[in-house]
């Protein structure tokens, strides 16, 4: 039973079509019944796919039913204490012996110890580690290898391991994140997950992948998954906002009059509108880029790897500016309700916490953005060389004579000014690490220098991404549906541009002839619009369809009672178990009394 509610609950999740489960659902049941992280959230959404991913056929019969019936439980164990981001740093050995067919995992120093995979603390008894293959006196960089961790029947650490918790965190305290080490731990040769690269028993090295990055594939799966996990946590801290901004009354801005909800303030409506939007956004972005991602699969089934580098780029920089987006307007949200959004029970916290994590984890939003600038600026080089570019890259062309971008204050003219703004902002890198090179720089360092205009850059196309995949998913959708819905889903898109382009009316002043009057128009349009979403925010965010148990909030239930359910969750407080706590006889008392 249990078993089955963390199959239906997490592994829906992943998505993994291989396997006849669906792609990737917005609502998650399991979130009923684990209030916080699961610990087994990494078996799940990790351990599972790098099986899937990763191992040989005959790897996968002998793993995946072990794992799909949770008869072993495990973890992904990557990242160490010293290294997280440069993976061809990581220090753990994994040492071939021919004459045992065995592999020896080693952690050399402290640095190598395997450092905050979920549920290793003290849930999982396997786990995959990614080490350092040595074969023949050769390192063959990092490959991941199934590890049995603990005993299955007493859960006792193996001799040889070193396992533990690493201690409180942010949030993710219910996910037992934990430290691995190991002092010559041995484990047969099969045991290295072996779809890309193969060990033969002699300790010959094959390398049997075509393209040299295919280990990080479980990554570029997660970043994918991300996207739209944001959408939904976004989702749900609005639901929480908007529903309690309709029960909220605060100040009297009229004489006489009574005090107003505060989801009547236009600066309450600029804090959560935008949220709703772009939890829409994110959701058809990660659906879009979820074909793109089983498009690009077909692909390497073909043998063709040739679509992996512009997905590499493009879940790069969804993954970044998904996550940071998304943990900035949870905490607008948060801002949005006052003092009783700070409480645990509005959910508020534990959205935020994960979904700040997330910014982090699966790869670090500079490094993440930089490597798809690494993309962006070779495609600029490849363009000049006359070569063509992919889909995504194709506004690059109307960016070569340089000439500025005239403005067009129409849903899809704001569009191709963010097209405008990318190709002028990647230009720039582009001229900026020439220039560099031009006054006796080496490429590396003229890269560095030039790396805060890359992020930017970066940034700039994955919005440009969003607001194009965002509009025309919109269109697409709604081609068939009610006038109504048709206008209200087109108000939320419009938003999306609107909001965006004021954000970023420097670079549109720069990269397009947008002037000062164009500027008051957007911003007069910005401010009818939310007065016109503003009837239906209500309804916008109820159509989420979030079940309370769900939602989990005291501020954002359906049905309002925002101060009863307040009061109630006070009083189960432990504090107000006794009238009069002990510390009081024990220390208040005394030090009133001057006996301290
Ligand atoms: C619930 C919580 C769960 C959390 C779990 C975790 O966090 S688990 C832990 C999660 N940990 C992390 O996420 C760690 C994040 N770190 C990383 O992913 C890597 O260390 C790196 C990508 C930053 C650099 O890697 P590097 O030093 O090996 O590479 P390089 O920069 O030298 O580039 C060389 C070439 O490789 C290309 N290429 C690179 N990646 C991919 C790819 N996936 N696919 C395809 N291609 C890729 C790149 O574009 C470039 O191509 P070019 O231009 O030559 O044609
Ligand atoms: C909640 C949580 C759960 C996690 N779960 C797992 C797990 O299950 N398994 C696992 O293996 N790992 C896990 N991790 C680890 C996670 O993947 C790493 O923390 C993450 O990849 C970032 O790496 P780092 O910690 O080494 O950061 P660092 O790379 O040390 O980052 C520190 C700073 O340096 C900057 N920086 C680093 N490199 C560059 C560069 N090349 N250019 C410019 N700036 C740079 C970063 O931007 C950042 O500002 C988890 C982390 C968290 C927080």
């Amino acid at each position: 039973m249990y078993g089955q509610i963390v199959r239906d609950g997490l592994v829906n999740v992943t998505g993994i079509e291989d396997l006849g489960l669906t792609s990737p659902v917005l609502q998650r049941t399991s979130d009923a019944f684990f209030k916080e992280i699961s610990p087994f959230l990494l078996h799940f959404g990790m351990f599972v796919p790098t099986i899937i991913g990763q191992c040989t056929p005959e790897q996968q019969a002998k793993w995946l039913p072990l794992a799909m019936d949770l008869k072993i439980i495990g973890t992904y164990a990557q990242t160490e204490l010293g290294h997280g981001t440069f993976i061809r740093g990581l220090e753990t050995t994994a040492t071939y012996d021919a004459s045992t067919e065995q592999f020896i995992l080693k952690t050399p120093k402290l640095s190598s110890y395997k450092w905050w995979a979920g549920g290793l603390g003290k849930t999982a008894n396997h786990c995959i580690v990614l080490a350092q293959l040595y074969t023949k006196g050769v390192c063959h960089g990092p490959h991941p290898f199934i590890v049995q961790i603990r005993d299955t029947e007493t859960h006792m650490p193996l001799p040889g391991i070193k396992v533990g918790e690493i201690g409180p965190k942010l949030g993710f305290n219910t996910a037992d994140n934990g430290f691995l080490g190991f002092e010559d731990f041995r484990i047969p040769r099969e045991n290295l997950m072996m779809k890309n690269a193969q060990v033969t028993k002699d300790g010959t090295y094959v390398k049997v992948a075509r393209h040299g990055k295919l280990t990080y594939g479980t990554m570029v799966f997660v970043r994918v998954m991300l996207v739209s996990d944001m959408a939904y946590c976004l989702a749900k801290a609005v639901t929480i906002a908007v529903r309690y901004s309709a029960v909220r009354r605060q100040s009297q801005p009229k004489p006489d009059q009574p005090e107003p909800q505060v989801l009547d303030y236009l600066t309450q409506q600029h804090k959560l509108f935008i949220c709703i939007s772009t939890a829409h956004a994110m959701k058809l972005t990660s659906t879009w880029l979820w074909n793109t991602f089983t498009g690009v699969l077909a692909d390497m089934r073909d043998g063709n790897t040739d679509t992996l580098p512009e997905l590499h780029a493009l879940s790069s920089c969804l993954k970044a500016i998904s996550t940071s987006d998304t943990s900035a307007l949870i905490e607008q949200c948060r801002f949005a309700c006052g003092g009783h959004g700070y409480m645990y029970s509005s959910n508020l916290p534990a959205l935020y916490s994960f979904a700040t994590a997330t910014r982090t984890y699966e790869g670090d939003y500079t490094v993440l953005l930089l490597q798809t600038a690494r993309f962006l600026v070779k495609s600029w080089e490849q363009m000049d060389e006359g070569k063509p570019l992919t889909p995504t890259l194709a506004y690059l062309e109307q960016s070569r004579n340089g000439s500025q971008v005239s403005w067009d204050d129409s849903p899809e003219g704001i569009v191709r000014g963010f097209d405008a703004v990318a190709a002028g902002r990647i230009g720039a890198c582009v001229k900026s690490i020439r220039k560099h090179i031009n006054n006796g720089m080496d490429y590396e360092d003229a890269w560095q220098m030039t790396t805060v205009q890359l992020v930017g850059a970066a940034e700039a196309h994955c919005r440009a991404v969003i607001c194009r995949v965002y509009r025309d998913e919109t269109a697409r959708l709604t081609a068939g549906c009610s006038p109504g819905v048709k206008a209200v889903l087109d108000q939320l898109s419009t938003l999306y541009l609107l909001y965006w382009a004021l954000e970023r009316t420097g670079d549109l002043l720069r990269f397009s002839s947008l002037s000062e009057r164009d500027i008051e128009n957007l911003q007069a349009r910005y401010e009818a619009l939310l007065l016109k979403i503003r009837p239906n925010a209500v309804g916008l965010v109820d159509a989420f369809d979030f079940r309370d148990e769900v939602l989990m909030s005291t501020l954002g239930s359906y049905d309002g009672r925002v101060y009863e359910r307040l009061m109630e969750e006070a009083l189960k407080t432990p504090l107000n178990r006794e009238p009069v706590s002990d510390s009081f006889h024990k220390y208040i008392k005394p030090m009133m009394q001057g006996k301290l």
